[in-house]
């Protein structure tokens, strides 16, 4: 259905193409899953078949990409939109209309179908999806997952033959992510739709692939097999594989079922562990993590031949000290002395209209505020105290009665359904959404009362679309601008991405980065202020699991040093490795707040695949499996 013949890709400007040597061919009515490391070229390959790359992005592909036999080069996206639906990173670029059941409807208007199906469909897609209440929305007021669903929604109306999406489940929360992942497949097997997909989340997806299509490392050829065989060799692979190798099983398991099947032995192994290890301490496999966990070395199928995956060692954080809980270190002590963040964001991150004037407008403004004479001092205060807060959005109750203390040294994960309310309460947090009710003190000041200058060392937030926080020509100039406003040492913030993300280039715009290289771009403008309260919004969007673990680990450092950081996410595995605490809203109320291992694991939803495959046993993470084998199996 698709095919690649010799294709390569050349930026303008870029030393070196982003893809190479592509040449195989997707069949029809399979879901083949795009992986790869951050920046390796997934959105490209994607966009040559959508026939954004080069139409839209500019540069020079070599070779041919056909689509049901049509030429991508000759053809304009708009000419092959009755075959093919795309959802790209970035939903909101791409909405063509203001309302949900509108957008909904557009992709079939174009192609002139009659109003009774259009109608029917534009129903059973809101049912399919869970958007019927959200039908007469404006997209711009809808939470981050809920616009992700309206993008996907919006492709499915048409009934294209191929469906080519980018990270479609990146904003959604677990339950969503499998109703979506389930409907992708029921049109793979009933109307034999070809679906091509990346991801990131393979513990996510990789057990509805048919095929895996890996981009090992920047300009390596791809390989094409089945999961099994590409998750043998895979740089990125899910918890699950990273349990199969670490406990030396053949075949590797895909999904938490596979797993269980055979954890006995390893459950047997773990008995004599002396019991769980402290999961905040010092990291004993400098790699172990997640998905890449410290793996023997991956067996590699007949036929399938790969580089050794590039991932090297974070230069300037291998020697943080992990934290230590956050009781034991009360004090704010190390950001006494450190200048103030000038990463204070402004716009409302939960997809609502930007504060002022143009997105990023404002976020400019603030950048650039210095911090006034009286923020000199480092707060003493709680880093932020939520009391009683109610937030209304137009219609909406985003917040009811939310009481929370979040204190110096901690890490609170916020999780939560889509529309749940997270995005909301990190916006007053910062202040840019007002209280309806109730109070926020973030450092000892209110928020929304609070020049902007006076908060930046208070408080910095990582937007749930990186995209607002960027206002510069290239990396390089973004990093200076970030090193200088907070009076930090030259170098400081490229260094930061470059721990996070190795090559991200200095001279690129930051609008043609890919989605992890501008995540890890935003992160590090952030992190170079050092802000005494760090919010995240959905931070592991485009993210690799290597740059997972490095992003950990600095955040890790981060609390050890008393820094407070609250993230809003839907990454089940990030949570269980990071947090010291999880707060769970539904509907704008808190519904469970407590120790993270006692939180996740009384919801299958929220609980990490280790925590499934182990279950009862306490165990969360690869990482803390491998201790525990460690301390078992020492002579
Ligand atoms: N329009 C562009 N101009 C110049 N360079 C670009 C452009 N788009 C992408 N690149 C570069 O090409 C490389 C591949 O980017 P691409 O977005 O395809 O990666 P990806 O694998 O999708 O990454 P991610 O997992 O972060 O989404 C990156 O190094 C990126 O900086
Ligand atoms: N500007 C706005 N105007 C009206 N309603 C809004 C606005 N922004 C958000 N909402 C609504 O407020 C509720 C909470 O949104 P919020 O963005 O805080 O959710 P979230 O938990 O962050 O969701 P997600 O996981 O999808 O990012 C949702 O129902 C959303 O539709």
């Amino acid at each position: 259905m698709i095919r690649f013949e010799q294709v390569s890709v050349v930026y303008e400007g870029a030393s070196a193409p982003s893809l190479r040597g592509v040449d195989l061919v997707i069949p029809e009515g399979e879901l083949t899953l795009l992986v790869g490391p951050s920046g390796v070229g997934k959105s490209t390959l994607l966009g040559t078949v959508s026939g954004l790359v080069p139409h839209f992005t500019g540069g020079t592909l070599r070779g041919r990409v056909t689509v049901a036999g049509r030429d991508t080069r000759t053809h304009e996206p708009r000419e092959l939109a009755d075959v093919v639906g795309t959802v790209g990173q970035d939903p909101l670029a791409h909405f063509v209309t203001d309302v949900v059941e509108d957008e909904l409807a557009y992709g079939m208007e174009s192609l002139g179908l009659p109003p009774a199906v259009m109608r029917r469909r534009v129903e059973e897609t809101l049912d399919l999806l869970g958007l019927n209440e959200l039908r007469d929305r404006p997209i711009a007021t809808l939470s981050g997952g809920q616009q992700q669903r309206v993008a996907i929604g919006s492709v499915l109306t048409p009934h294209p033959r191929v469906l080519v999406l980018d990270e479609p489940t990146s904003a959604l929360d677990p339950a969503a992510a499998e109703e979506v992942l389930a409907v992708l497949q029921r049109l793979v097997h009933d109307l034999g739709t070809t679906v091509l997909m990346a991801e990131h989340r393979l513990e996510r997806v990789v057990q509805y692939a048919d095929r895996v299509l890996l981009l090992p490392s920047p300009g390596a050829a791809p390989v094409i097999g089945t999961p099994a065989e590409i998750m043998a060799v895979s740089p990125v692979h899910p918890p699950v594989v990273s349990l199969g190798r670490l406990a030396g099983w053949s075949p590797l398991p895909l999904s938490v079922r596979d797993a269980r099947r055979r954890a006995a032995p390893l459950v047997a192994r773990l008995s004599a562990a002396p019991g769980i290890p402290d999961r905040l301490s010092g990291p004993a496999h400098p790699a172990a993590s997640q998905g890449s966990a410290p793996d023997p070395a991956p067996q590699t199928p007949a036929g399938l031949k790969l580089p050794a995956p590039p991932v090297p060692a974070p230069p300037a954080f291998e020697a943080i000290p992990a934290p230590p809980a956050p009781e034991a270190n009360p004090a704010p002590s190390a950001f006494e002395a450190i200048p103030a963040s000038p990463a204070f964001e402004a716009r409302g991150s939960g997809g609502g209209a930007p504060v002022a004037g143009a997105p990023g407008l404002l976020s400019r403004l603030l950048r650039r505020g210095r911090p006034s004479p009286d923020s000199a001092p480092a707060p003493r205060e709680a880093p932020a105290e939520v009391h009683r807060v109610t937030v209304r959005r137009g219609r909406v109750q985003a917040l009811h009665d939310i009481t929370l203390t979040v204190a110096p040294g901690e890490t609170i994960a916020l999780m939560g359904r889509n529309g749940a309310g997270k995005s909301t309460l990190l916006s007053t947090l910062v202040g840019t959404v007002t209280p309806t009710t109730g109070e926020v003190t973030v450092g000892g000041r209110t928020p929304h009362r609070t020049a902007p200058p006076e908060m930046v060392r208070r408080v910095g937030l990582v937007p749930q679309e990186p995209r607002d926080l960027l206002y510069a020509d290239t990396v390089a100039a973004e990093c200076a601008a970030a090193d200088s406003d907070a009076a930090a040492p030259p170098g400081t913030c490229r260094d930061l991405v470059s721990a996070l993300l190795p090559d991200v280039p200095d001279d690129i715009h930051p609008r043609d980065l890919s989605e992890g290289q501008r995540l890890a771009l935003a992160l590090a403008l952030v992190l170079t202020g050092r802000p005494a309260l760090l919010l995240l919004d959905e931070p592991t969007r485009g993210l690799d699991y290597a740059a997972k673990v490095r992003l950990v680990e600095i955040l890790r450092g981060l609390a050890a040093d008393g820094h407070a950081i609250v993230l809003a996410t839907h990454d089940v595995e990030l949570a269980a490795e990071l947090a010291h605490r999880v707060v769970i809203l539904a509907g704008g109320e808190i519904v469970a707040d407590g120790p993270t291992a006692e939180v996740v694991v009384s919801s299958p939803a929220f609980a990490p695949q280790v925590a499934k495959v182990l279950a009862p046993d306490p165990w969360l993470t690869v990482r803390q499996v491998a201790e525990a084998l460690d301390a078992a199996e020492a002579p």
